[in-house]
């Protein structure tokens, strides 16, 4: 996709601050460092759009990126970051929940995992929201830069069988840092907002 306008919008930490004019939104959710900074950046063809840290826990709030005045991703803050206090961890936990199930114009969340590594609780459990919510979602195994081929797809299978995940479920390899997956990326993105449009238009 050509990139002609993505702008940040807004670090929104209420509801009364999301976006209202009902742009379809892509949510990334993941474990804090995972990549899901890099990854919008590597979709929107930016260097440093949405910030960016080898620090884990900088993102705090849902940040809002406006991408060809089209769509929005919206950048969790991440999860299972220790140094975060018990408090600020419940109050993300009911900022999240209160989001997935209450969004309309959400139309589908990327749950991004380190291709390295299993899965974490955290991850476990948001698949299971998501699951619960009955929200579209698709598995971004990000970071593939570092680890070889030969083993991409033993790792895709291992991920899959820790979330317990569907086998219909689309994985995406991807890596920010060569932009492997960034087309098949993009492709999911637009056929979702395709197929929703035509949902509400049969529905009318
Ligand atoms: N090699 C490689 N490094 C990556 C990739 N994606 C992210 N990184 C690095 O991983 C670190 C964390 O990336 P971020 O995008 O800030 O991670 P995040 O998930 O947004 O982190 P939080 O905002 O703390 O939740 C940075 O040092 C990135 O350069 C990738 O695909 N390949
Ligand atoms: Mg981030």
């Amino acid at each position: 996709m050509k990139i002609t306008e993505a702008e940040f919008i807004i670090s929104a930490v209420r509801p009364e601050q999301y976006p209202e004019d009902a742009l379809p939104e892509f949510a990334l959710a993941g474990r804090s460092n995972v990549g899901k900074s890099s990854l919008i950046n590597r979709m929107i063809q930016r260097k440093n759009l949405a910030r960016t840290s080898s620090q884990p826990g900088k993102t705090q709030q849902l940040n809002y990126y406006r991408v060809n005045q089209k769509l929005y991703f919206v950048d969790f803050p991440g999860y299972g970051y220790a140094k975060v206090s018990k408090v600020q961890r419940e109050q993300f936990g009911q900022m999240i929940e209160t989001f997935l199930g209450d969004r309309e114009p959400l139309k589908m969340v990327l749950l991004i995992i380190d291709i390295r590594h299993a899965p974490s609780k955290d991850d476990c459990l948001m698949y299971k929201w998501l699951r619960h919510y009955n929200i579209p979602l698709t598995i971004v195994t990000t970071k593939a830069d570092k680890i070889p081929k030969s083993q991409w797809q033993k790792h895709i299978k291992m991920i899959k069988e820790t979330l317990e995940a569907d086998p219909h479920d689309r994985v995406v390899l991807f890596s920010s840092e060569t932009g492997l997956g960034r087309d098949e990326l993009w492709e999911v993105l637009l056929s979702q907002m395709e197929e929703t449009t035509e949902n509400t238009v049969a529905s009318e």
